[in-house]
């Protein structure tokens, strides 16, 4: 699945890339490592042996005020307001295309007397992937094949492609980046919630092209 999106969401989505690749990701990485949680893999995660090439920045909450201030005071100790206001943005704009889904889907089953329930009891991980380059002969997985425990997750490309879906046949497909489009995940949540009538979809990111590699997900839990 995937949507096209208004002009004012690729603007947010550009500027938060602008933001987080210019500054976040260049931080050093003791400063990166401050992007703790005490909820399991809602931090920091990188430096890894088996995926030199994957780092990956969280915000919990991401729409909320608080939440976006006490990230930007981990990177920023002076503060950045612009950078709160952008994640906040970004953050609004895909749950408002995570709800759009949610609705079509609960009506599509006969159960959208459900999507009171589900937007009130949802919860946003804001996570930006950063992947370098793969080096001559250096293996070039960015992230092995998974599947999201989310309920959705929606994944946002920056220029550079990367993104593989499973689809039914076993195949392996690219998922070309766009800047007007967002990528649709169904997890692991919503397979158990529909009893298995909609998989949770298989992805992995393979970096074939030149350039760092730049994503952002929103996780909906
Ligand atoms: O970087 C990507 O495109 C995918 C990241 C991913 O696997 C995820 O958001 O769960
Ligand atoms: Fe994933």
């Amino acid at each position: 699945m995937s949507g096209e999106v208004s002009r004012n969401a690729v603007a947010s989505k550009q500027n938060l890339r602008r933001y987080l690749s210019r500054f976040t990701m260049q931080f050093p990485t003791e400063v990166k490592m401050q992007n703790t949680s005490n909820k399991p893999a809602f931090h920091y995660l990188g430096q890894l042996k088996t995926l030199p090439l994957f780092e990956s920045l969280a915000i919990d909450h991401p729409k909320s005020f608080d939440s976006t201030a006490s990230f930007t005071n981990l990177m920023w100790p002076d503060g950045n307001d612009r950078f709160g206001e952008s994640v906040q943005s970004y953050s609004e704009l895909v749950t408002e295309l995570d709800r759009i889904v949610a609705r079509m889907l609960f009506e599509s089953y006969g159960v959208g007397y459900y999507y009171d329930y589900y937007s009130k009891n949802t919860n946003y991980l804001l996570r930006y992937f950063k992947y370098n380059e793969p080096m001559m002969e250096q293996n070039n997985a960015g992230i092995l094949p998974h599947t999201d425990k989310t309920f959705f997750s929606i994944v946002h490309q920056g220029n550079i492609s990367g993104l593989l879906v499973k689809v039914k046949d076993d195949q392996w497909v690219e998922v070309p980046p766009s800047p007007t489009s967002f990528v649709v995940m169904a997890g692991d949540a919503l397979m158990a919630w529909s009893n298995d009538r909609i998989p949770s979809c298989y992805h992995q990111v393979i970096l074939k092209e030149k350039g760092t590699r730049y994503s952002l997900g929103i996780l909906f839990h």
